[in-house]
């Protein structure tokens, strides 16, 4: 399959090449920087010496791009998609999305929190979260993939949403990502001497990461779903640990959770549950497509706590692209993907 990389200088970007390097039936045709058209992508990041030697286009070359390619990965920041998704309408080309545009289903709850008019609601598309949606990935054109702490979270709570183990409207989703969440473009925020040894939240009832949580957990669960998302930077690179609450109903008992997590994921190559009382990290999963889950219960406030983590990433980005392109094109799941997480 040729591919093409559109904002190959981001993070998430740079990502999917490192994964697509190892994939066994991708080739990189095409990869963009607006900022950087004609330089060599392994000037801009080092590690990708010897790997690549390609050098960065334009969109402006959008429409060649597209005639060459049997996908196009987007990892551009949100806005931009879907103009290429427009463009592409009218050719073979299929599109992953690692970005907000092609997430929602209702396109006026993208433009109440993303605060710009969506331009192509007409498309069809898919929600890109692999274990979840995988039937409907399968013959996409266009592949909204998941964000990074909303796949933590969702991946967290789906087993109790779908199971109707819990009240969907006391859902509580505590999450701590690591600054890569953020991208590369400098801001003050990220800067070392504001970041190191400092945690803090932000975004706090505001969050973007919001609405795709709630049509998740709905849609699961068939009940309509307001929930409380808090994110937090932490002075890490990568990784995501989600702690989300939520409230069993009545005469729920610990066993039912164990099944219903058993059910869902029991034979997910990419989800690892460690089970009730156990405690994932962040560097249990860095830079491999795993997410790991455990749950807790507290009897006291008939409360179930569930822990996840990713690498956002991996997992959170380019990981899961990669995932949804092997549902998308009949291959293995895993191919490109069977990495050993690093540790420590
Ligand atoms: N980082 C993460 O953990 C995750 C990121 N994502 C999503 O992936 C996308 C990319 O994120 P990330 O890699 O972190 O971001 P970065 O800021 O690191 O990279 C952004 C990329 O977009 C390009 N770009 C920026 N502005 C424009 C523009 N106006 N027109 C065209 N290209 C532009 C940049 O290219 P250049 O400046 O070289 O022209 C760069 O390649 C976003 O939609 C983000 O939400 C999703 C999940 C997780
Ligand atoms: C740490 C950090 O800043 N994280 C980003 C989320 C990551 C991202 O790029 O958003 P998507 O997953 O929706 O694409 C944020 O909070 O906006």
């Amino acid at each position: 399959m040729k591919v093409s990389v559109l904002g190959a200088t981001g993070y998430a970007g740079a990502e999917l090449l490192r994964i697509l390097y190892n994939h066994p039936e991708a080739e990189v045709v095409h990869i963009t920087s607006e900022s950087h058209t004609g330089e060599k992508i392994a000037d801009l990041y080092p590690h990708l010496r010897g790997l690549y030697d390609m050098t960065l286009e334009s969109m402006k070359e959008i429409e060649a791009i597209g005639d060459d390619s049997d996908f196009v990965f987007i990892g551009l920041p949100h806005g931009h998609a879907m103009e290429v998704g427009r463009a592409m309408a009218g050719k073979p080309v299929r599109i992953i999305d690692l970005g907000a545009d092609y997430r929602f289903a209702d396109t006026s709850v993208y433009e109440a929190w993303y605060h710009v008019p969506h331009t192509h609601p007409e498309a069809e598309r898919v929600y890109g979260l692999a274990e979840l949606y995988r039937e409907e990935i399968r013959n996409a054109k266009i592949i909204g993939n998941a964000g990074c702490f909303t796949t933590a979270s969702i991946l967290a709570l789906a087993p109790l949403a779908k199971q109707h183990l819990v009240d969907v409207n006391t859902i509580i989703v505590d999450a701590k990502s690591g600054v890569s969440g953020a991208g590369r473009s400098a801001k003050q925020a990220n800067h070392f001497p504001e970041l190191y040894d400092n945690f803090r939240a932000y975004n706090v009832a505001g969050h973007r990461h919001t609405p795709e949580i709630e049509q998740a957990i709905t849609d699961l669960s068939g009940e309509k779903s307001i929930i409380n998302f808090t994110p937090h930077l932490v002075p890490m690179s990568r990784g995501i640990l989600a702690t989300c609450y939520a409230r069993l109903r009545d005469g729920i008992a610990s066993e039912l959770v164990d099944a219903a997590y058993e059910k869902l994921y029991g034979k997910e190559h990419f989800i690892r549950l460690l089970g009730r009382g156990a405690y994932p990290s962040t560097k249990d999963v860095r830079g491999s497509n795993f997410c790991d889950i455990a749950w807790h219960i507290d009897p006291r406030t008939n409360r179930v706590i569930v822990l996840s983590a990713i690498d956002n990433l991996v997992k959170g980005a380019a990981g899961q692209a990669v995932q949804n392109f092997n549902i998308a094109c009949g291959f293995d799941e895993t191919a490109g993907l069977d990495y050993v997480p690093m540790y420590p």
